[in-house]
């Protein structure tokens, strides 16, 4: 039987969700296609499960911390599996929350995988769709090497899947989620190396980031081998070798691949309704969604633009707005978007690096701070946070804000705000400080 509706979307990850529940709520008939669980990569294997993982190593760290506030601590232990329980439960009541609110809103869920046909026409398992409007929120999916005996190794998808704590982990990559995986093992006791193929880490962030992350990883008990490319993996009883192209090896009870993630496009159709990728596999769109055939769109990870979750959703949100709201300008600036890495400690970043703004700005000055948060005041262990204020132009406008250290993931979004308004540095100067934070920094530096 085939079915009509105003707007199909392909993908039920956080752009796919967004997108139909804005649709529904302007009153358009919406059908919402997903293969797997709701909630897509961020729910499932992404930002919520990482999140629930942070906090516990947060806790761990707690721990370490306790003795020096004068806690008398026997060492905690960590039921692994049991983390991982409570985890999965939490992430089943979102898929859930996700059912039930779309239910709630009246958009017609098709468990099953969907692919186009023609334009403006999908299947999806036994049933055929029509729709005015196709949004394509496919996603993204682990990037794997090509080389012998990769296989041995696993992805972010896998560490999820860990039923116990690995001893020994090598975490292969200088991204965001190597960076984050690597900080979580170590604090939850894993002996973890991080392979990075150069000697930095988060390239495209303000430098002194990566390096500041690097010195307090090292720190914190994490094996960071640089200049370093595996070549093959082979099996060594219950565990991995890794041999590096460099010469050296290293043997592991888990080896995971987090060298970034490549667009999930593979047999949705997209030859079918004239739709050619560029040359990494992402759907080319315009500032409004818009693929280059008439009626469809893309976006979220699957268009390779900021991959993050708020950024599929209010792209999604401002899309279904622009087609069925009524607001025929609306769509999302890709300008500023705050980012935080939740390593250990977290960064946020929002705006220009100090190299992009010389680029585009004659006058550029830059404002530094370093300090030892208070909370390790009574501690042994004296860790450093780095702030970096980017101004441009007479005004200094502030047009960049770098942070690491603890307490980076909440400060980040009230500053995008000031960055996204144009704040100036003499508007950081004239706000009055909260004492005693590491924020009140961001409002003193000289
Ligand atoms: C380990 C990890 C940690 C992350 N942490 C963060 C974070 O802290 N903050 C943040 O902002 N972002 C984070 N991200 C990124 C974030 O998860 C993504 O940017 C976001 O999920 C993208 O949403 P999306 O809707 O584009 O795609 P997805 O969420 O990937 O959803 C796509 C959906 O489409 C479905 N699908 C694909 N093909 C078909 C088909 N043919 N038929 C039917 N269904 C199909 C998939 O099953 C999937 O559910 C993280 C990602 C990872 C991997
Ligand atoms: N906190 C967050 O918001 C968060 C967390 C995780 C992921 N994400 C999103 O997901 C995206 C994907 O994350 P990611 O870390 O997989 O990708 P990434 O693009 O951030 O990093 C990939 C890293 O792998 C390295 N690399 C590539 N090929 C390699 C190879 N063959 N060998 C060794 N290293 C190699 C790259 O140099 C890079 O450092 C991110 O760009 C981000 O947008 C966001």
């Amino acid at each position: 039987m085939t079915r009509h509706f105003d707007l199909a979307v392909l993908g039920g990850g956080s752009g796919g969700i967004a997108t139909a529940r804005r649709a529904a709520q302007h009153g358009a008939q919406v059908a919402l296609i997903e293969a797997g669980e709701l909630g897509g990569t961020c729910v499932n294997v992404g930002c919520v499960p990482k999140k629930v993982m942070w906090h516990a190593a947060d806790m761990a760290h707690a721990f370490e911390d306790a003795a020096g506030y004068g806690f008398d601590l026997t060492p905690p232990t960590l039921d692994w599996g049991r983390l991982v329980e409570r985890r999965e439960a939490y992430i089943r009541r979102l898929n859930g929350i996700y059912a039930s609110n779309l239910d709630k809103d009246g958009v017609t869920v098709f468990a099953a995988r969907g692919e186009l046909l023609a334009p403006g026409r999908l299947q999806t398992g036994e049933d055929e769709i029509t729709a005015d409007h196709v949004v394509i929120a496919t996603g993204g999916l682990p990037r794997w090497p090509q080389l012998p005996g990769c296989a041995l190794g696993t992805d972010s998808d896998g560490f999820f899947a860990l039923t116990d704590r690995p001893d020994r982990v090598a975490v292969v990559g200088a991204g965001y989620i190597a960076v984050e995986l690597a900080g979580m093992l170590a604090a939850l006791g894993s002996r973890v190396s991080l392979l990075i193929r150069r000697d930095r880490v988060l390239r495209g962030f303000e430098p002194m980031l990566g390096d500041t992350l690097l010195e307090r990883m090292q720190a914190d008990g994490v094996d960071v081998v640089t200049n370093t490319d595996v070549e093959a993996l082979t099996e060594e009883g219950e565990s991995v070798r890794a041999r590096f192209k460099q010469g050296g090896e290293g043997v592991y009870d888990t080896l995971i691949w987090a060298i970034g993630r490549v667009p999930n496009t593979h047999g949705i159709g997209l030859d079918r309704v004239g739709i050619e990728p560029h040359s990494d596999g992402t759907v080319p769109v315009d500032d409004y969604q818009n693929t280059r055939a008439a009626g469809i769109y893309a976006l979220g990870d699957v268009t390779g633009r900021a991959e993050l979750t708020p950024v599929a959703i209010a792209a999604g949100r401002r899309l279904s707005d622009r087609l069925f709201g009524g607001q025929p300008d609306r769509h999302l600036d890709y300008a500023n978007i705050p980012t935080v890495t939740f390593s250990h400690p977290p960064i946020g970043t929002v705006g220009l690096t100090e190299a992009e703004a010389r680029e585009r700005f004659d006058a550029v000055r830059i404002y530094d701070s370093q300090f030892v948060n208070l909370c390790y005041g009574v501690l042994d262990r004296k860790p450093v946070s780095r702030m970096r204020l980017v101004c441009a132009g007479a005004e200094e406008q502030v047009v960049g804000v770098h942070v690491i250290g603890e307490g980076a993931d909440e400060m980040l979004q009230g500053f995008a705000v000031a960055v996204r308004m144009g704040a100036t540095k003499a508007d950081f100067d004239n706000t009055v400080a909260i004492h005693p934070t590491a924020a009140e920094e961001m409002v003193t530096m000289t």
